[in-house]
């Protein structure tokens, strides 16, 4: 009999409310070690909000989040870094730091008190730069690059951090046809190969399609479809998270997401 996967993030009623408002409602999802979970859900759904809570960031106002078996609220800040990576949707630079500088500071959760960085961290940055093709840029100041390479910046830094738990919102937003697939391939083949646990969230349902191994929709605040994209990305499913008609097109193998057909 197939041993079930043990889940490496496990939310559990997960309730969250900025002041009065009640943004996330009784969310429970589980996701494993090379998998690829990606939500999607329209504007304002909560699906940053739900990522903040997975990375600490805010806390809940119900429910549960166990990273690797532990509560998340158990954890001291060092152990949630050395946990959870995450890359952000947006990123204004303040200071004119190199790229390659920024990468390395991933490294800082492996870091002791007031230690500098060692060769072994300057290599693992050095492989996520290369893993990310952006080694060209390594001397640019961060200040001074577009804004699909600081995506790449950003995402080789979280690379660089060496958590188990990858959470990225909106990683392609910025990036160009050929970057935007380079970098989910990337992120999946990195999922398969060092048994990340890779949690994204992206506004085209047809990356979630091509790339995650599960999908949630996302509704205010709620989790309405959890399962394969194939069972959750139907048209049905995504007329009414949308409120517009959607057709899934298929050749048998290979399915397409597209807007608006018959309206
Ligand atoms: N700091 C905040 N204070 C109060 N309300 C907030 C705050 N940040 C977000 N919200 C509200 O919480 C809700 C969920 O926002 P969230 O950013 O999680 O949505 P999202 O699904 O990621 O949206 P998008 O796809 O537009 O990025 C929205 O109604 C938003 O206005």
């Amino acid at each position: 009999m197939e041993q079930a996967r043990p889940s490496v993030v496990d939310i559990q009623g997960l309730g969250f409310s900025y002041g009065e408002a009640r943004i996330l409602h009784d969310l429970t999802m589980a996701v494993g070690p090379h998998e690829v979970f990606a939500i999607v859900g329209p504007n304002a759904a909560g699906k940053t909000t739900l990522l903040r809570c997975v990375e600490r960031v805010l806390s809940p106002r119900a429910g549960t989040i166990y990273i690797d078996g532990r509560d998340l609220k158990s954890l001291s800040a060092r152990d949630v870094s050395r946990r959870v990576a995450s890359v952000p949707q947006s990123h204004t630079p303040a200071f004119p730091y190199a790229v390659q500088d920024i990468v390395l500071m991933g490294r800082n959760p492996h870091l002791g008190a007031a230690s500098q960085p060692g060769p072994h961290d300057v290599t693992v940055a050095q492989e996520a730069m290369d893993e990310l093709g952006i080694r060209a840029i390594a001397a640019r100041p961060y200040t001074q690059i577009s804004g699909g390479q600081l995506q790449l910046v950003l995402l080789a830094r979280a690379l660089a951090q060496e958590a188990q738990v990858l959470l990225l919102d909106e990683p392609t937003a910025h990036l160009d046809f050929r970057n935007r697939h380079l970098v989910l391939g990337r992120i999946r083949d990195l999922a398969v190969r060092r048994g990340l646990t890779v949690i994204m969230t992206v506004h085209d349902p047809n990356d979630a399609m091509q790339y995650a191994d599960r999908v949630g929709l996302v509704s205010g605040g709620a989790l309405v479809a959890l399962g394969t994209p194939q069972e959750v990305l139907t048209a049905d499913n995504l007329g009414q998270l949308y409120g517009m008609p959607i057709e899934v097109l298929t050749d048998g193998t290979r399915h397409v997401i597209v807007a608006g057909i018959g309206s």
